[in-house]
């Protein structure tokens, strides 16, 4: 029941569905009981007492009945369904909202495949619940509570004999919910899974056929859709079971009932009408017994559902903005750092071991080193993607974690090493920082970032409709929109993590040239394999296993004997020796 607590607030504000729901379904739940009674009259009362003249006023009486009970349960079914879908809605908006905001940290480890089923299948697991599993438990204590009272004033020693069965009843639907539960959790983790397989192999299908992997991911695959059918099965084997059990056990008492109330009969202790109306009451007392087992189902479903959810909507996020943060500045972009460590979660080696420097607002900065030195981790810091585990990172003096996020991150332009494109227009793409952008500040970005001449050769421009993740597009065309976008937003620093690594020379020379200018007045970092993006840098930090080994300008470096010229001299050399090989030819 923790769960149900713990979800409340997203279906109890509106809970005057639910009442209307309960309301109309005792009008339909009290007619229902009232047809064994209008039955035993009928039998009794008319059919052998011979007052054949009632006859026609049952039958009105049994039509409006019918009117009133179709009528109750539109109502009811539409407040319910109500009750359902508002909750749902509002659900996924948390766990959208929710999954915007949680750390980078969370997607390191997340699976698409498996929020995607949390948001769409679980959701709509806890929704079936809301919608009908509530009626239905209040459904089945009204049907068995007033039959049992019908009963009893009936015949008392009749309907303790009925009924003794029920215990056994309890005891297997009792049994039948320990093992359903964990059976339909299972059964969510594997459609998780499943999920998560099919959205991995969409997204790497370049990868799967230039490898030509087909079969090895169809075996994968098959292997999840397995588990997924062996967990269905098990589960429709604890169904398999009990259902016949409490089949039984209800049948047994049918038995009992007309033998012994057959008996009565015989012995004029019953009326004839009388047994007719306790067989259909015992039939209103078994079935809603029998029918736990659905509403069990139903319930198990939805706690299973509602605790995947409340994995995602009680998910720490430790990167909060503070209370009363500083808002609306324009920062200058001075960049410091101070004895910053940083020791990713769940790793036992320090990414970044006391990083120190300071980059004046408006110059450039370039980092170089092997990959896994920790370059994307000194930037990742700027914007609070991830927090320092030690020291102090500063903008124009003040701590990151003094700015609200917007004020922070809405002035610091990023370039990924993976851009990734949304499947909308080139224009939207480019303006997604800055909606509100005109079409000639879009141009503009484009045109610095050395895009214009292809978005114009695209036969529907700027206004071209990218596929998934700019599918339609070559790597670089990708990096030189994802360029524009972070011009677009003016930012007063600067981050191009590799940004220009898929473009060819010619095109990196001329995103260079423009961006002279766009660099102007901007902190900018450039975190580059090659030499020739930051050679022209004011300042070089140069990385190794996390720590800066070397700093200085390019043709101080180049002399140093360290590490820089060791990565200029392999790239440069080998520049002369094909320009050599090439005049040789
Ligand atoms: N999100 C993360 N979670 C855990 N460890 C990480 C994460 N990101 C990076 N690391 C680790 O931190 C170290 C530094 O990585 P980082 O990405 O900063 O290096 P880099 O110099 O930018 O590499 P590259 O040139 O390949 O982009 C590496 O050992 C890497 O495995």
């Amino acid at each position: 029941m923790n769960t149900f607590k713990k979800l409340k607030q997203f279906y109890w504000s509106h809970k005057r569905y639910f009442f209307i729901s309960i309301i109309f379904l005792i009008v339909t739940t009290a007619i229902t009981l009232v047809y064994p009674i209008v039955l035993q009259k009928t039998i009794d009362d008319v059919i052998i007492a011979g007052k054949y003249d009632f006859i026609p006023f049952l039958i009105l009486a049994y039509l409006t009945l019918m009117v009133i009970k179709g009528v109750a349960t539109y109502i009811q079914q539409y407040t319910g369904d109500m009750f359902g879908i508002i909750a749902m809605y509002k659900l996924r908006k948390r766990l959208y909202e929710k999954l915007q905001f949680l750390p980078f940290r969370f997607y390191d480890n997340a699976k698409t495949g498996d929020i995607m089923s949390r948001l769409t299948a679980d959701v709509q697991g806890f929704r079936h619940f809301l919608s009908y599993g509530f009626t239905e438990v209040i459904r089945f204590i009204l049907f068995v509570g007033i039959s049992m009272i019908v009963m009893f004033t009936y015949s008392i020693r009749l309907t303790i004999v009925t009924l003794f069965a029920l215990p056994f009843l309890m005891v297997v639907v009792h049994k039948f919910d320990k093992k359903v539960h964990p059976a339909f959790r299972k059964v969510r983790q594997s459609f998780g899974q499943l999920n998560t397989k099919v959205q991995e192999n969409v997204s790497g299908i370049k990868t799967v056929k230039s490898l030509s992997k087909e079969d090895f991911e169809i075996e994968r695959f098959h292997d999840f859709n397995l588990d997924f059918r062996d967990r269905n099965i098990f589960n429709s084997n604890i169904w398999a079971k009990y259902f016949p059990l409490m089949e039984f056990i209800g049948n047994i008492c049918i038995i009992v009932l007309l033998s012994y109330g057959g008996l009565l009969v015989i012995n004029n202790e019953l009326n004839p009408g009388e047994l007719v109306a306790f067989y259909s009451l015992t039939g209103y007392i078994i079935m809603p017994i029998m029918n736990l087992g659905f509403i069990i189902n139903m319930f198990s479903q939805a706690k299973a559902s509602g605790e995947r959810l409340l994995e995602i909507l009680e998910e720490p996020n430790e990167i909060k903005e503070k209370e009363n943060p500083i808002k609306h500045i324009e920062i200058k972009g001075e960049v410091t750092f101070n004895n910053v460590s940083l020791k990713y979660a769940g790793d036992e080696k320090a990414a970044l071991n006391n990083i120190t420097f300071s980059i004046p607002s408006g110059s450039v900065v370039g980092l170089i080193g092997a990959t896994g030195s920790g370059k994307t981790s000194v930037t990742q810091l700027i914007p609070r993607f991830y927090d320092v585990t030690e020291g102090e990172v500063l903008i124009d003096g003040i701590n990151v974690k003094d700015f609200d996020f917007y004020t922070l991150r809405s002035q610091i332009g990023f370039v990924l090493q993976e851009p990734f494109l949304f499947s909308s227009t080139i224009k939207a793409n480019i303006a997604y920082g800055k909606p509100d952008a005109t079409m000639e500040e879009i141009m503009d970005a484009a045109k610095r970032a050395d895009a214009h001449n292809f978005i114009m050769e695209l036969p529907e421009g700027y206004d071209t409709l990218l596929g998934e993740r700019g599918m339609g597009l070559s790597g670089g065309q990708r990096q030189r929109i994802s360029i524009a976008r972070a011009i677009c937003m003016n930012p007063k620093i600067l981050i191009l993590d590799d940004a220009t690594s898929a473009v060819d020379m010619e095109t990196e020379f001329a995103i260079q040239q423009a961006m002279q200018a766009v660099m102007k007045d901007r902190t900018t970092f450039i975190i580059a394999h090659r030499i020739s993006s930051i050679k022209h840098a004011d300042q070089i930090l140069v990385f190794e296993e996390g720590k800066i080994v070397e700093r200085g300008v390019h043709d101080e470096l180049i002399k140093n004997g360290g590490p820089y010229e060791r990565i200029y001299n392999i790239q440069y050399q080998d520049q002369v020796k094909i320009l050599q090989q090439a005049v040789n030819k």
